[in-house]
Parts: C-alpha cells; sequence; structure tokens
C-alpha cells in the first residue's frame, strides 16, 4: 500500500506546505552538475566520475539540451517497512525533459541525486518542485548502508 502525502511530509520534517501533495511529496532543486570525468562500474565498486556545478544566474540554471545530475534540496528518509520511489513533476514532461530515478532503499537518509535529460532548452529556478517521492509499504532484509548514506547532508 503507498502511503498518503502526510505520511511522507512527516517523515521527512522539514518541507513546506505546497511540497505536500495528496499521494507524496515534491522534492525541490537543490543544484544542477555537469559531469566532466567518466565515472566506473565494476563487479565490485563504483566510483562517480567528477562534475561540476552548472552556473546559475539569480538563481536560475538555465539548460541546454543534455544530461544534467541534479540534487535534490531536500532530506529525504526512507523508513523501515518501506520502499521510495520518486517520479518526475509533469511539468518538466510537458517542457520535453525527464528526471530519470532509482530505488530509494529502506534506512536511507541524504539528499539524493538524479539524472535529468534535457530534451528542450529550460529553466530551472533552484528551490522549484521538480519531482514526487510517494512511500509503499515494503518487507526487505537489513537496511541501506551503502556509499552514498548520509549524502549531501551538512
Ligand atoms: O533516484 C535515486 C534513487 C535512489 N537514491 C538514493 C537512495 C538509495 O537508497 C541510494 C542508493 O541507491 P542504489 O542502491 O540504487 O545505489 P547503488 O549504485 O546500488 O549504490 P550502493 O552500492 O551504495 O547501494 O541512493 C537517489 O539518490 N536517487
Amino acid at each position: 500500500m503507498f502511503k498518503s502525502g502526510q505520511f511522507v511530509a512527516d517523515r521527512l520534517g522539514d518541507v513546506r506546505d505546497t511540497q505536500v501533495q495528496p499521494n507524496g511529496v515534491d522534492l525541490t532543486l537543490g543544484a544542477v552538475y555537469e559531469q566532466i570525468e567518466p565515472g566506473r562500474i565494476e563487479r565490485g565498486n563504483k566510483t562517480v566520475g567528477e562534475r561540476r556545478e552548472v552556473e546559475r544566474e539569480d538563481g536560475v540554471y538555465a539548460l541546454d539540451r543534455g544530461g544534467y545530475v541534479v540534487e535534490y534540496a531536500d532530506r529525504v528518509v526512507i523508513p523501515e517497512g518501506h520502499v521510495g520511489f520518486l517520479y518526475p513533476r509533469s511539468s518538466l514532461l510537458r517542457n520535453s525533459c525527464m528526471l530519470d530515478t532509482a530505488v530509494w532503499d529502506a534506512g536511507y537518509e541524504g539528499r539524493g541525486e538524479g539524472l535529468l535529460e534535457v530534451h528542450h532548452p529550460i529553466e530551472l529556478e533552484a528551490g522549484a518542485r521538480i519531482a514526487q517521492l510517494v512511500l509503499a509499504e515494503a518487507a526487505h532484509e537489513g537496511t541501506y548502508e551503502g556509499s552514498y548514506q548520509r549524502e549531501n547532508l551538512d
């Protein structure tokens, strides 16, 4: 069963009323990066390639076509007994952009990242809502203890 937006908001804590949706909580844009060095995924290890932040003017990123790594501004917590899924805000799709996301594991905490595909130039303001996190009840063994645990937290 998927939980309500208010349930998700209560777990995340620090979210504005405008982020709370009926079925989930909108995540906002923290920063946009361009990858500048290759990463590497091996059988037993992985390395994330170097990236640099895209310059923003008056808090707005003006993005040309391409692929960008975005960091969400909001601290996500996935409670035990649950799994998280993140979907792009439909306004992104309506503007020829897509946000690619993966599974958010039980026990994960951090400011996560995703891949933004820009198929037509777009302007995105830092702090704008770009995605929606939903939580579903889920059985699991163990909780997330990978290298991204507590990423991008102060
Ligand atoms: O779109 C997503 C999906 C998940 N996460 C976070 C939550 C998740 O729990 C964590 C690790 O994701 P995953 O398990 O897919 O990463 P991995 O590449 O397999 O790394 P690890 O070996 O640390 O599990 O990253 C994101 O930041 N963005």
